[in-house]
């Protein structure tokens, strides 16, 4: 009888403890959400704005920062692609984000908008741009990122005026291995893993210090762990496609890798994947250099520009280029292992981040 009763009081205890630890775990969660958006629900234009928790965030005033974005004009636009306009947003003379504003002219438009956001919402990573929130009105979306200084990749290799400075091969290299470290991240370290699947010049943004930022997750989609592939009618830009692509329809990380390869061919020779001059002639930036390697001239396509850099280093970035293009997406290497070979070239270090510090 004594253990009868023993037994009913454990058993009572045990779940106790089970309710109790499910209600202390729920309401940790709970905090945790609320923590990480501070909501503004705008009655006049029946929009909501969404802001992530962060440090910078929590200094602004939500009531402010909605007026400023709504009085986005054209005077404050600085860029716009494929997916719509993108405005500077400044709320005072230190403060400033970008604004990418979407129509929401179709329901493909939307989902693009849905994805992007699980994407970005939760990846910090010093070469990923950061997406600090996001307003949805009944016919648009705006994006609000963090606003780089020195603008896209494409911006600096190909800027118009004539007088300004030619991007150095020490920045290159840095923009090189710093855009294949995001990569990298969104491809081994984000659960579930992402595809860009849009990689370019203009998607690699530069902080002020010219470090580079993966950016623009519109087409991006997130995989299950397991799985390799995502099936997609239209992704990524015409120069930038891996063979494969036209064949499966499929973007896979093997098809970032290619689109990377082109990424680094671009620093190599400052030539665009789709110029002109190799529309003329019928043919484009990769079979261009590939005809040039078979012939033993790898020297001849490097961008005339570049004035002080070791031959050495240059030829390196060239292999592991064109490794990423080989056509047989197995035989390119992973983003991780791009990596690795890219810091080898020149046993590159940054600062470290002070996130990353070991806590002595
Ligand atoms: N966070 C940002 N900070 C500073 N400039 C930006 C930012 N995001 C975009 N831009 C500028 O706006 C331009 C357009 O960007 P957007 O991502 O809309 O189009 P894209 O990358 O050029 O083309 P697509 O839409 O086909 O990917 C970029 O080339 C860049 O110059």
């Amino acid at each position: 009888m004594a253990n009868a009763n023993f037994l009913a009081l454990y058993i009572t205890i045990c779940v106790l403890a089970f309710v109790a630890s499910k209600l202390i775990i729920a309401t940790l969660c709970y905090r945790r959400w609320k923590r990480k958006q501070m909501l503004v629900q705008d009655s006049f234009s029946g929009g909501k704005l969404v802001l992530f928790s962060s440090p910078k965030m929590k200094a602004l005033k939500t009531n402010m920062f909605l007026n400023k974005t709504m009085k986005l004009s054209n005077k404050d636009i600085i860029g716009s692609g494929g997916y719509g306009t993108v405005y500077k947003l400044s709320i005072n003379d230190s403060v400033s984000f970008a604004v990418k504003r979407l129509n929401r002219i179709s329901a493909e438009q939307d989902r693009g908008f849905e994805r992007e956001l699980e994407a970005m919402a939760d990846i910090k990573h010093r070469n990923i741009v950061t997406l600090h929130g996001y307003y949805t009105a009944p016919n648009y979306n705006l994006l609000i990122y963090e606003l780089m200084p020195n603008g896209s990749l494409d911006g600096l290799l190909y800027g118009k005026s004539s007088n300004e400075r030619v991007l150095d091969w020490t920045s290159r290299y840095k923009i090189a291995v710093g855009a294949a470290r995001g990569l990298a991240y969104l491809h081994h370290d984000c659960i579930p893993h992402i595809i860009h699947r849009d990689i370019k010049t203009s998607n690699i943004l530069l902080d002020q210090n010219l470090e580079a930022r993966v950016s623009d997750f519109g087409l991006a989609k997130l995989m299950e762990p397991d799985k390799t592939h995502v099936s997609t009618l239209v992704a990524g830009t015409f120069g930038y496609l891996a063979p494969e692509y036209f064949d499966t329809g499929r973007a896979t990380i093997k098809g970032d890798v290619y689109s990377f390869g082109v990424v680094l061919l671009e620093l190599l020779t400052g030539k665009k994947p789709n110029d002109e001059t190799f529309i003329e002639e019928g043919t484009k930036l990769v079979t261009w250099v590939k005809a040039v390697v078979e012939e033993k001239r790898e020297g001849y396509v490097i961008d005339r520009r570049l004035e002080d850099y070791h031959v050495e280093e240059v030829n390196q970035v060239f292999s592991i280029a064109m490794m990423c293009l080989e056509p047989e997406p197995s035989k390119r290497p992973t983003m991780s292992e791009i990596v690795k070979m890219l810091e080898q070239v020149k046993s590159y270090q940054f600062v470290p981040d002070l996130q990353e510090m070991p806590i002595a």
